[in-house]
């Protein structure tokens, strides 16, 4: 059976004009999750609630099988975590770093830290007010990735950067995964970025899980069909997840791609990707 790294059960916290509504959703080890969602839909709030930052009113999150509350310091020491904006002091440089974190973390690996300072070409004498927004995003990440960390939770780590970059880190974090104990929980935007790594996706919308599923189940189980509008009534609404219309016709988002294939050969279903999963869930017109 597969362990769950994290485990988030009913969560609910209440802002004034948000909450998180009863979410759950797991985190397998030795896979990469990708959590998206719009703007303001819980993404950041559920990572500080999984790390313990904020109080919950409701709801449990244990990791590595410990309450969250409950972890000791060295398994907290086990997890890089890395938030989108710099938390690091102004005023120190990628030295002083190395000296604060070996006091931190009883596994500070200086050698990894300074070969991954090496590969994003870091400046040793700059302070981290002088780092470019990508620069200081790509400490974080090697902070993260040098104290032999078995969980990343990350927070749009690969936003702000630019394409030759993301592509080299996402090779990092598939690295990272090579070792069946690593796990990997990542929140983005940037939904080719997941695409790209991720084997499960969890879509939160409105502080509402939608879905929590493997990357291939998703795309496999869905399609689209593009057909005149008038033949939309021909298919059973059961397999319709959105509608979308335009001036030329319209596009049918159906799950239960290979029932729906094998019951109606009339229509041609074409592949689709996570990105238009989310779009036709929370933008496909509803159905009457
Ligand atoms: N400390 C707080 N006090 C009040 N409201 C908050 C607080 N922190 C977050 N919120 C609200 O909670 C909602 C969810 O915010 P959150 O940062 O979790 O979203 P997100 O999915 O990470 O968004 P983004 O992709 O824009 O970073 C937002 O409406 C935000 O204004």
């Amino acid at each position: 059976m597969t362990q769950n790294v994290i485990e988030i059960k009913n969560l609910v916290k209440h802002y004034k004009g948000f909450s998180l509504n009863n979410i759950s959703f797991s985190v397998p080890m030795g896979s990469i999750m990708g959590f998206v969602g719009e703007n303001g839909a819980g993404k950041t709030t559920t990572i500080k609630a999984i790390l313990d930052l904020i109080h919950v009113d409701q709801g449990e999150v244990s990791i590595m099988g410990t309450a969250a509350k409950n972890l000791s310091k060295e398994l907290k020491s086990l997890i890089g975590v890395v938030f989108d904006g710099s938390n690091l002091h102004d005023n120190l440089t990628v030295v002083n770093i190395n000296a604060i974190m070996k006091k931190i973390y009883p596994n500070w690996d200086e050698e990894v830290y300074k070969s991954y300072l090496k590969k994003f070409q870091l400046p040793e004498g700059k302070i981290i007010k002088d780092f470019s927004r990508g620069m200081k995003m790509k400490l974080s990440i090697t902070i993260a990735l040098s104290h032999h960390s078995k969980l990343l939770i990350l927070d749009e780590a690969t936003s702000g950067l630019d394409p030759i970059i993301r592509d080299e880190i996402l090779d990092i974090f598939l690295e990272f995964i090579q070792d069946e104990e690593h796990t990997i929980l990542l929140s983005s935007h940037i939904i080719s970025d997941i695409e790209k790594i991720a084997d499960y996706v969890t879509f939160i919308h409105q502080g509402n899980i939608v879905f929590s599923k493997s990357k291939d189940e998703l795309i496999y189980q869905h399609g689209v069909i593009r057909c005149r509008k008038e033949d939309v009534s021909a298919i059973d609404k059961s397999y319709i997840v959105g509608i979308r219309e335009n001036n030329f016709g319209a596009e049918v988002m159906i799950q239960d791609k290979d029932r729906f294939t094998r019951k109606n050969h009339e229509f041609n279903v074409e592949r689709t990707s996570i990105e238009e999963i989310m779009l036709f869930i929370t933008r496909g017109k509803e159905l009457k």
